[in-house]
C-alpha cells in the first residue's frame, strides 16, 4: 500500500505540503510522529530531496531510532544519511566540524553529569567555600538553567537579579563559580551537555558565515515533541530555518512535562509569530487507543485551564474498562500488577513487550522489580538503572557490608571517603600498601593507621574506623531495620542527600529511603525468621542475582517513569502509585501551574495505552520506615467514573509474602461513584497459575548451618566445589563468573535447586 493511503486527509496535508512552515499541535496518538516520519519519506521519494539536507530532531535516541527504521522501510538505505537524532547528538556533530572557530579542539570531550559535578566540587574546594552550601547538584542546576536561557557567565555576573537570588540562597559566589567552571571546561577542551546547545547558539550568533552555510545545507528542519524544547533549542532551529523556512514542528501542549528543565510552552505561541505564514494543521482522530482510554484522557486534561483547544475522538472500539486496583500496601500493589500482567498475557495471548509499568518516581521501581522477578517476568528499565544498581543504593549497601565484614575491600574503598571526610585516594593507597607489606588484612591496617599515616590523615581514618566499629555493634544489637537506619544516619549519607534539593538529589534521597523501606518490609514479614541485616543482605543478593533479561532481549516488560514514556505506546499500560503526595507529587501541589503540569503528566501516562489501562494505588506505603496511610490521588476522581472498573483482589493466589495489615475495601470518598465490576477474574487466573511454579519469599527449608560456619574467601572458590550456604544448605558450584561489576556464582543446592548468588554478599563455605 502506498504510504499516502495510510494517512487521513489532515495528516496527508501535513505530509505533502513540504514547503514553508508547518505546525501541528494535536492530541496524543493522533499521528503527529507518523506525519513527521512520512513527511521525510515523502521528501525523499516524491521530491528527490537529498537526505543530507534534512534535519530531524527528536527527544530520545529511542524515538530517533524508531523513526529512522520506519523511514528506511519506505526509502531504503538512504535513510541512514538523514541528520536525525536528539538535539544534543545532532548539534554535537555540527560542533565537531566548527568548534575551532570557538577555540575548542575538534576532538573536544563531552563531560557527563559525573565529570561536571566533580569539576564543580574541585572549584568549590579551591575557592574554599562551604561545600554544604555549594552542593554540586545545586550549583550545577543553576549554571545549567543559565546556559539554557542563553545567559553567559559575563551576563550572569553583571545581572543584579541573579546576584540577589544567589545572595538570598546564601550562595553569593555562584557567578564566580560559573565563570571558573566555564574557563576550566574551555581549557580542558571539554563541553558539558548544556554547552552543546549553548555553543551552537554562540557559533551561529558570532559566525554568520557558518550559520549561512548550515542554513543553506538544511533545506528541511523537523522537530518532534516541540512542546518540550527549551529556549536554547528553539533559537537554534529558528535560525537554521530562517532562509528556507521549511520547518515543521509537531507537539502537544497538553503533554508539556519538562517545565522544570526549562522547556518552554511559550515556544508554541511564539512559533506563529516567528513564522507568520505558517500552516497550522489540526489532527483530531486518535488511532492509538480504545475510546474508553481516549475519553478518560480527554476528561482529565479538560480540567486544565489555559490550553489550546482540541477535540480528540477515535473510531476505535470502546474496549475494556479501565481497571482500578486498590492494594493494601505498595508490596501488594506490585504483586497484583505482576499478577495482572500474567493474566493479561494469558487472556490476550500478548507478550511481555506489550506491557509497560509506569511510575512517578524512580524509587517506586524497587517493589515492582521485586514482584516481576518473583513472577518470572522479564523486564527492563528504560532510561534508568535497576534499583539495586543505582549509585546511592550501592553506597549505602557498602556500609551495610562493612558493618558485617570490615575486610570487604570493595566496600571499604567505596565508602571510606563518602561523604567526604578528607581521606583521598593517596591515603587509601597507603593503607593498601601497608596491608600488603605487613600481610595484615585491610581492617587491621585501618586500625593501625597511626603507624604509617601523617596526623591529619590518621585522624580522618581513625574517625572512620570508630564509626564502623559503632556500626558493627549496631548490627549485632538491633534488627535489620534499626541497624540499617542507624548506619544510614551515622554514615552521613542521608544528611548529604537530604540537603540536595535538586530534582536528581530528591530522587536519590527517595531511593535511599526506599532501601530502608525494603529493610523494614523484610523485618515486618513474619515469614522471615532471621531479622538480622546479614539475612536481609542475603535476600538482596538472591533477588539481584537471579538472571534477568539480557540487553538485547526484545520481549520484556518495560518499566519506566512517566517522563520517559513520552511518545511511546503499549498494548497494556499499568499506571501505578496513584496516591496523593506521590502523584501528584508533594512538590507539585503548591501552585496551579505545578498541579497542571502534574496533570499533563497524568494525561501522558493514560495516553500511552492502546488496548487496556490498569491504574493502581496502595492504601499504605512505607515512608521513612513507617507504614503510612495513603489517600487515593485526586486525579482518580477526575476520570469519568463510568469508565472505571474497580478490580478486586484475587484472593486465591499469592505471590509470596502477605501484605502487612489493611483490608481491601474501597476507601470511602473515592469508591462511591465507581461502577463495580469483578475486574481481574481471579478464579481462571488462579487455575492458570497453579500449574506454574511461583517463587515465593520463603521456599527454602530451614537449613541449620554447621556450628563452625565461617564463610570462605570468595577468591578461593572454584567451579565444581562443594559449598555450604547458611540458609540454602549444601550445594555445588556449577558456574563462576568473576567478570563484570558483580561477580556471581551459580550454585546447585541439594534442597532448593539452582541459585545465582552475588559473591560480594553470599557467604559460601567450602566443604572439604
Ligand atoms: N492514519 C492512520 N492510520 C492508521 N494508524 C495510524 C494513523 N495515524 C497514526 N496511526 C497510528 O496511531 C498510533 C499513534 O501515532 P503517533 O505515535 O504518530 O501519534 P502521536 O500524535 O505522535 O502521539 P504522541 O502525542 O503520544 O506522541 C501509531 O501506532 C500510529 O502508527
Ligand atoms: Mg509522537
Amino acid at each position: 500500500m502506498n504510504y499516502l493511503d495510510q494517512l487521513n486527509p489532515p495528516q496527508r496535508e501535513g505530509v505533502v505540503n513540504t514547503e514553508g512552515a508547518t505546525m501541528i499541535i494535536a492530541g496524543a496518538g493522533s499521528g503527529k510522529t507518523r506525519v513527521l516520519t512520512f513527511r521525510i519519506a515523502h521528501l525523499m521519494r516524491a521530491h528527490g530531496v537529498d537526505p543530507f539536507s534534512i534535519m530531524s530532531l527528536t527527544f530520545t535516541n529511542k524515538a530517533a531510532k524508531e523513526m529512522r527504521e520506519r523511514i528506511e522501510k519506505e526509502v531504503g538505505n538512504e535513510a541512514r544519511n538523514l541528520w536525525m537524532g536528539t538535539f544534543h547528538a545532532v548539534f554535537a556533530k555540527i560542533l565537531r566540524f566548527e568548534c575551532d572557530k570557538l577555540g575548542y579542539p575538534s576532538n573536544f570531550t563531552i563531560y557527563d553529569a559525573d565529570d561536571t559535578k566533580s569539576l564543580i566540587k574541585t572549584i568549590v574546594k579551591e575557592m574554599q567555600l562551604d561545600d554544604k552550601l555549594y552542593k554540586p547538584n545545586a550549583v550545577y542546576s543553576r549554571i545549567s538553567n543559565a546556559k539554557n536561557s542563553l545567559v553567559s557567565w559575563q551576563e550572569y555576573i553583571n545581572n543584579p537579579m541573579y546576584k540577589a537570588d544567589d545572595e538570598a540562597a546564601n550562595r553569593p559566589m555562584l557567578g564566580e563559580i560559573y565563570k571558573r567552571y566555564v574557563v576550566r571546561c574551555f581549557k580542558a577542551g571539554a563541553m558539558d551537555f548544556d554547552d552543546l546547545l549553548f555553543n551552537t547558539n554562540v557559533l551561529f550568533r558570532d559566525h554568520p558565515d557558518v550559520l549561512h552555510k548550515y542554513q543553506h545545507r538544511f533545506r528541511y528542519v523537523l522537530v518532534d515533541e516541540f512542546q518540550d524544547t527549551n529556549v536554547s533549542q528553539y533559537l537554534i532551529v529558528k535560525k537554521l530555518a530562517a532562509v528556507h523556512q521549511n520547518i515543521c514542528v509537531v507537539g502537544d501542549d497538553a503533554q508539556s512535562i519538562y517545565a522544570f528543565r526549562g522547556a518552554n510552552i511559550q515556544n508554541i505561541l511564539n512559533f506563529e509569530k516567528d513564522f507568520p505564514d505558517c500552516r497550522t494543521i489540526k489532527l483530531e482522530q486518535n488511532y492509538r487507543s480504545t475510546s474508553t482510554i481516549v475519553n478518560a484522557a480527554n476528561g482529565v486534561i479538560a480540567k486544565n485551564q489555559g490550553q489550546i483547544k482540541k477535540d480528540v475522538w477515535t473510531a476505535n472500539a470502546e474496549g475494556e474498562k479501565i481497571d482500578l486496583i486498590s492494594a493494601a500496601s505498595d508490596g501488594e500493589e506490585a504483586r497484583l500488577i505482576a499478577q495482572g500482567i500474567f493474566e493479561s498475557k494469558m487472556q490476550n495471548q500478548w507478550h511481555n513487550q506489550d506491557f509497560a509499568v509506569l511510575y512517578r518516581t524512580n524509587a517506586q521501581s524497587r517493589s515492582l522489580e521485586e514482584a516481576l522477578r518473583r513472577a518470572n517476568l522479564k523486564y527492563k528499565i528504560v532510561g534508568g538503572l535497576s534499583f539495586y544498581q543505582r549509585r546511592e543504593i550501592k553506597d549505602l549497601l557498602a556500609y551495610f557490608r562493612i558493618a558485617l565484614n570490615p575486610n570487604d575491600e570493595q566496600a571499604v574503598v567505596r565508602s571510606i571517603n563518602l561523604p567526604k571526610r578528607g581521606i583521598g585516594p593517596g591515603t587509601v593507597d597507603k593503607i593498601r600498601v601497608f596491608a600488603a607489606e605487613q600481610s595484615v588484612d585491610l581492617w587491621t591496617a585501618l586500625q593501625q593507621c597511626r603507624m604509617y599515616l601523617p596526623g591529619r590523615a590518621a585522624n580522618a581514618v581513625d574517625g572512620y574506623v570508630t564509626m564502623i566499629k559503632a556500626m558493627q555493634v549496631d548490627v549485632q544489637k538491633y534488627d535489620a531495620h534499626e541497624a540499617a537506619q542507624k548506619i544510614a544516619k551515622a554514615s552521613g549519607l542521608m544528611r548529604e542527600l537530604f540537603a540536595d534539593k535538586t530534582v536528581e538529589g530528591v530522587s536519590r534521597y527517595e531511593n535511599v529511603q526506599e532501601l530502608l523501606n525494603a529493610v523494614k518490609e523484610y523485618v515486618d514479614n513474619e515469614e522471615n525468621e532471621d531479622k538480622s541485616l546479614d539475612a536481609f543482605l542475603q535476600e538482596v543478593s538472591l533477588l539481584t542475582g537471579v538472571d534477568q533479561a539480557q540487553d538485547d532481549d526484545p520481549d520484556v516488560v518495560t518499566l519506566m517513569t512517566i517522563h520517559m514514556a513520552k511518545g511511546l505506546e503499549f498494548r497494556h499500560v499499568f499506571l501505578t502509585g496513584l496516591e496523593e503526595e506521590l502523584f501528584p507529587s508533594t512538590m507539585m501541589m503548591e501552585s496551579r501551574e505545578d498541579l497542571e503540569e502534574e496533570r499533563r503528566l497524568f494525561y501522558v501516562a493514560i495516553t500511552r495505552a492502546e488496548q487496556k489501562l490498569t491504574m493502581s494505588y496502595a492504601m499504605t506505603r512505607y515512608r521513612f520506615g513507617k507504614l503510612v496511610n495513603c489517600e487515593p490521588s485526586r486525579f482518580l476522581e477526575e476520570v469519568e467514573p463510568g469508565l472505571l472498573n474497580v478490580a478486586k483482589k484475587s484472593k486465591q493466589v499469592s505471590f509470596g509474602n502477605a501484605a502487612p495489615g489493611g483490608s481491601f475495601d474501597r476507601p470511602s470518598g473515592i469508591g462511591g461513584g465507581f461502577a463495580t465490576g469483578t475486574g481481574a477474574s481471579g478464579a481462571s487466573y488462579a487455575k492458570n497459575l497453579v500449574q506454574r511454579p511461583v517463587p515465593s519469599r520463603k521456599p527454602v527449608p530451614a537449613h541449620k548451618a554447621s556450628a563452625d560456619f565461617t564463610a570462605s574467601n570468595p577468591a578461593d572458590l572454584a567451579e565444581g566445589q562443594k559449598v555450604e550456604h547458611a540458609k540454602f544448605g549444601f550445594g555445588n558450584i556449577v558456574q563462576l563468573d568473576r567478570q563484570g561489576a558483580a561477580p556471581k556464582a551459580k550454585v546447585n543446592f541439594d534442597n532448593v535447586g539452582e541459585k545465582t548468588l552475588l559473591l560480594s554478599f553470599a557467604k559460601l563455605r567450602i566443604v572439604e
